[in-house]
């Protein structure tokens, strides 16, 4: 049984779906030791055969037998172990990986072997020294010669111990003196007992080896010894090798990124807009519903709400809109409320008269707690026959407009009694002091009084209801809003209560409306990965090609592509929230003397969710270019110039 057979192989490539044959029953016989050149015509078929034999190409008739076992049966899976293990490339345009340091270029074969990590910089770094480079193993492959090149693929090839080194004219790019030293590497391979078939030309290089094959016409011509084989000392061990773990793809893929350092980096600083405006607008929504909110919760008491009755008229009558005794009770039996009092709120305009002055005052209502008791500058809350003056009105009396707490104002108003014909009221009231912010007030009771004085029911147009907090109140607010009427709604909230509602939804409507604006230079940085996966693809062909004859998995080409997106991705976002929050401190700092509020509020969420938003949009667009390079042929792969 030879180690290395062929038989009768027949191939044949369709051009237009004609076929075109190109070995026509090439039947071989090799053994360890051996150094067989194979000589021939331009033309003649010599890559093809080279392809079937190193497990590139699974596509003729006839069989490979390794040690007497076929290879016809070998699904992707075994050709890449075939590859990996077995076989050692030696290439005419030494095919090394550009971005890869010596060292690391001979470690991807090393990679797949079980050897430990120390094992195989230690076998690398041995085999480069061999190769007589032991100097120059941290310099890129551009920065040596081209025979130091070859021998860098020599010690590659060599490098997971296979048993058969087949090389594609390898010393066709070298010159005299770097052909015969590459040849003396050969033969010092042959002679170590593995098996060496080269391509080649040159009928010297050919005299070079143990036995030379011709082909002529896609079959053999002439297969001629020239000398014996290298002896064989006992069963040779080879080393055993696995698949490239994902660890070894994410450090190709990291490498890669260094060596287009300038690159990338633009990549990253691109996405990183993306990710940083997002994060932006999300973070200024917040800060300014979070200031809106502030501003407004300072001005009333978040804990208590105005409830008016909901009428479908404009001008409904007084008892339409009365809120009565049994409203209240129906509110006050929905849980969390604390009290429901009735309120009163004079929506025609009240007048209010200081001696010969006399101010029209667009909002009157009863004191109730909506009013913050804590914004009283000056004396108190209004008691009975008394009424408690905003700064703005008591501002228009005078100057001195504190002086105008303990004096007697004349309040008049107007009622409507219940056949609907006005009623003029009016009384002397104390004022009790004076409010920073709110509405002028005068308590229910004394209201109640004025009105009862002139024979006139007062009908509370509104209940303030309090609540323990602020998270009960806004439960509390919507059962309110629940509760109905003959299948109509019964109530509505009045007051800021209500507008603050509202107005957070317009501020969350008007931040989604931008931060959209924002997903959209996302969609922009997605787009311009998948350009730059596609053009590094498309650079990297022949490195896919290089990868899939050391015996890579199209799932590890796949998985290096996927790793360098889900870096752009990752450094993206990690470069968009460190700008972001740069940003934040540098327009908090900016906006604090005038608003004394954080206005940019990044949160941890946003965080997260930007760094998730980028890695995930990376790993998208990097679907189609890394499915795209897995897909390469290998062979097409290493044809292209
Ligand atoms: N993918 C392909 N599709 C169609 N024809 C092909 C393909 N690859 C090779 N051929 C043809 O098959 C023949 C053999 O090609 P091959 O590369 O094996 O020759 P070779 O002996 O290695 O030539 P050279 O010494 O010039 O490298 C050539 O005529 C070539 O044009």
């Amino acid at each position: 049984m030879s180690f290395l057979e062929l038989k009768d192989i027949h191939k044949s490539y369709y051009v237009n779906k004609e076929p075109f044959p190109v070995l026509k029953g090439i039947s071989l016989k090799f053994e360890r030791g051996e150094f067989v050149s194979i000589l021939g015509e331009s033309g003649g078929g010599k890559s093809t055969l080279m392809n079937i034999i190193g497990g590139l190409d699974h596509a003729y008739e006839g069989d490979v037998l390794l040690e007497g076992k076929s290879m016809h049966a070998a699904n992707e899976k075994d050709l890449d172990s075939y590859r990996r293990q077995t076989i050692g490339f030696i290439f005419q345009s030494f095919n090394l990986i550009s971005h890869l340091t010596l060292l690391d270029n001979v470690m991807v074969s090393l990679e797949m072997t079980n050897m430990t990590h120390a094992q195989q910089v230690k076998r690398a770094t041995d085999l480069l020294e061999q190769v007589g480079l032991g100097e120059h193993i941290h310099k890129h492959p551009n920065q040596i010669s081209g025979g130091q090149k070859q021998r860098v693929a020599i010690a590659r090839a060599l490098a997971s111990d296979p048993d058969v080194i087949i090389a594609d004219e390898p010393t066709g790019a070298l010159d005299s003196q770097n052909t015969k030293e590459i040849l003396e590497l050969m033969d010092g391979i042959a002679e170590s007992g593995k098996l060496v078939i080269c391509v080649t030309h040159s009928q010297d290089v050919a005299n070079h080896g143990t036995r030379i094959v011709h082909m002529e016409d896609g079959q053999i011509n002439e297969d001629r010894q020239l000398k014996d084989p290298f002896p064989i000392e006992g069963q040779q061990l080879s080393t055993q090798t696995k698949h490239l773990s994902f660890r070894s793809t994410l450090k190709m893929s990291l490498q890669h990124m260094r060596y287009n350092l300038k690159r990338n980096l633009l990549i990253i600083f691109g996405g990183s807009i993306g990710i940083f405006s997002v994060i932006l607008m999300l973070s200024l929504g917040n800060g300014v519903k979070g200031y809106m909110n502030d501003q407004i919760m300072s001005q009333i008491n978040p804990t208590t709400i105005q409830v008016a009755k909901k009428v479908d008229e404009q001008s409904a009558s007084a008892k339409a809109v009365e809120v009565t005794k049994a409203d209240r009770d129906r509110i006050d039996k929905i849980a969390g409320t604390q009290s429901v009092v009735p309120g009163y709120y004079v929506a025609n305009g009240a007048q209010i008269q200081n001696g010969d002055k006399t101010q029209r005052i667009m909002q009157f209502q009863t004191w109730n707690k909506t009013e913050k008791a804590s914004d009283i500058t000056k004396g108190h809350k209004p008691g009975k026959n008394e009424i408690l003056l905003t700064k703005d009105t008591a501002k228009k009396f005078g100057k001195n407009y504190k002086a105008m707490v303990g004096k007697t104002v004349s309040l008049s108003l107007t009622a409507m009694g219940d056949d609907n014909k006005p009623v003029a009221l009016s009384r002397d009231l104390k004022v009790s002091g004076i409010i920073k912010s709110g509405t002028d007030t005068a308590s229910y009771e004394t209201l109640d009084s004025m009105y009862k004085a002139q024979n006139v029911t007062l009908r509370a147009n509104f209940a303030a209801v309090s609540m323990k907090d602020v998270q009960t109140t806004k439960t509390v607010q919507n059962k309110i809003k629940k509760l109905s009427v003959n299948g109509k709604k019964a109530f509505i909230i009045t007051g800021a209560g209500a507008i603050l509602d509202s107005l957070n939804t317009y501020i969350s409507l008007a931040f989604y409306v931008l931060a959209g604006i924002a997903a959209i230079s996302l969609l922009v940085s997605a787009i311009m990965i998948i350009v730059v996966l596609y053009i590094s693809v498309s650079e990297r062909t022949k490195e896919i090609g290089v990868l899939r004859a050391l015996g890579v998995r199209r799932r590890d080409v796949r998985n290096l592509f996927v790793s360098e997106a889900f870096f752009i991705g990752l450094f993206s976002a990690v470069l968009g929230i460190i700008l972001g929050w740069l940003m934040q401190l540098l327009i908090n700092h900016l906006a604090a003397p005038a608003i004394h509020f954080s206005i940019i509020q990044m949160t941890s969420g946003y965080v997260i969710f930007g760094l998730v938003v980028s890695i995930l949009i990376s790993l998208l667009a990097a679907l189609a270019p890394s499915h795209q390079a897995a897909k390469l042929d290998p062979i097409e792969s290493l044809a292209v110039e």
